[in-house]
């Protein structure tokens, strides 16, 4: 299994060596050369079983001869083994037609500790067999930082640095991020938000001088190994509700677009998904997109569902490669035009295969806060704003085909908003009961590369 940049013009890597480099050397995303195809009969015998071997048949023609299916199995399991329900990815009825998949039970709470369990492991396993040391760089809107360092704190040969929206994330969020006492760990709040943490990143994986000299690896969504994990909780679901007999659709809370490209990878590999359903909070810039053909930044508006609060969203250049029939140069051209200008218009011919897979909506903070009171006034549900971000949009998409949302973070990460909305504050699970009281490690940096560059320099030195 080979892989390639949707911008055509970096070298061809193996899945090891791609999640190693993050973003492709000409900027963009790494993607793979073809998709695997799953049968009917693949598909329907995944009916039933645990959610690891479901992951494991699902990722394993990914992954290539990287590791041995044993190596690949254990860890697995061993990603898998601190989630707090032993379905891992439960599924539970939110009304007629419309499930609700709980995401939330891994060690931080959010959807991220699928993908970020899984990628600590397999670093872990990379990094052991080339004895060098790397050093991660990733942005966060609160939940990716906090996986992360979850997944990388006490790890041998890694420096993982974390750079927030100074202000923007919730406490819960924060003090996941600053409290950890692993000192390979550094959570950076930059005054800014979550694009320009974003932007920071990928400026850094352009600065070839740098990036080499401090063996730079990333782990936000640009990472193919993230995606990948999230295709797994597709499969167990849509069989869970009689894949491939019965097709379903999904919706899902949408920042980045690195969870709903996961699902539309599941339909490449012949999931039976009938929609995709793109939720999107105030910040609407996919909405707009699939709507006008015209993809158009507009400035951040801080909501209360501030994990989505983001404008240039990373994965949807791996949906445009494949809307361009896989044209590097022209995604490579619409991407600049996007710095130069702040949009693009995105051509007939890419739109109407974007529609054809995708739907999309906005909730705004009213509908937003009445949708947490509704569902929880009608099932004693508790939903977290970004979950009821796609509940809302769901409802408006609800027909024939069972409705899956995903429900993204656990509400108690976002106690303040949940409360406003139902008057109740849910309770965070009781191994995090000290988290108000640890103390914090927290750097404040300006929104500056050089900066943060020679920051990252001297702690590693250390
Ligand atoms: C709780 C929550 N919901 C939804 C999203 C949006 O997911 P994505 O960025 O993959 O579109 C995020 C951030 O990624 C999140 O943290
Ligand atoms: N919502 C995310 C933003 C980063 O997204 P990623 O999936 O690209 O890591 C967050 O919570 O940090």
């Amino acid at each position: 299994m080979k892989y390639i940049s949707t911008r055509g013009a970096a070298p061809v890597l193996t899945f090891d060596q791609a999640m190693m480099t993050g973003l492709a050397r000409d900027g963009g995303l790494y993607v793979p050369e073809t998709i695997p195809a799953m049968t009917q009969t693949d598909i329907a015998a995944l009916a039933g079983l645990g959610y690891e071997e479901t992951a494991f048949r699902v990722m394993r023609p990914f992954i290539g001869d990287c590791f041995t299916d044993q190596e690949f199995q254990d860890i697995i399991a061993r990603a898998y083994a601190g989630f707090g329900h032993a379905a891992r990815a439960p599924l539970v009825q939110l009304g007629p037609n419309h499930f609700l998949l709980e995401l939330f039970h891994g060690p931080t709470l959010a959807f991220k500790d699928f993908a970020m369990q899984l990628i600590g492991q397999l670093f872990q396993a990379a990094l052991q067999r080339q004895g060098e040391r790397v050093t991660i760089v990733g942005a966060t809107s609160g939940d990716t930082g906090s996986a992360a360092i979850e997944a990388f704190r006490g790890l041998e040969g890694v420096d993982v640095f974390i750079l927030f929206p100074d202000g923007r994330v919730s406490e819960v969020q924060r003090r996941q991020m600053t409290t950890p006492v692993e000192t390979n760990v550094h959570a950076l709040a930059l005054a800014g938000d979550f694009d320009d943490c974003q932007a920071r990143v990928k400026d850094m994986f352009n600065d070839f001088d740098f990036r080499d000299s401090v063996r730079l690896a990333g782990v936000n969504s640009i990472n193919w190994a993230r995606v990948l994990a999230q295709v797994v909780y597709y499969f167990s679901a849509a069989t869970s509700l009689g894949a491939p007999h019965r097709p379903v659709s999904f919706t899902v809370p949408t920042g980045n677009f690195g969870d709903i490209f996961a699902g539309y990878v599941a339909r490449r590999m012949g999931l039976p998904i009938e929609r995709l359903v793109i939720a999107t909070n105030q910040n609407d810039i996919l909405h707009r997109a699939l709507k006008t053909g015209r993809y158009q930044t507009e400035g951040v508006r801080p909501s209360i569902s501030p994990s989505m609060d983001i404008q240039v969203s990373s994965n949807f250049e791996r949906a445009l490669f494949d809307a361009y029939g896989r044209d590097g140069a022209a995604v490579a051209q619409l991407m600049q035009e996007l710095r130069q200008t702040g949009g693009f218009r995105i051509s007939q011919g890419a739109i109407d295969v974007l529609r054809e897979t995708f739907l999309s909506g906005r909730a705004s903070e009213d509908e937003t806060r009445a949708t947490i009171a509704g569902a929880f006034a009608a099932t004693g549900e508790i939903l977290c704003p970004h979950t009821a971000v796609g509940v809302n949009v769901a409802e408006r998409h609800l027909g024939p085909v069972p409705m899956i949302t995903l429900a993204t973070a656990h509400p108690a990460k976002f106690p303040d908003a949940v409360e406003a909305a139902i008057g109740l504050r849910p309770a965070l699970p009781p191994r995090m009961a000290d988290l108000f009281v640890r103390p914090e490690r927290v750097t404040r940096v300006a929104n500056d590369l050089a900066g943060i560059e020679s920051l990252v320099r001297e702690r590693i030195a250390n």
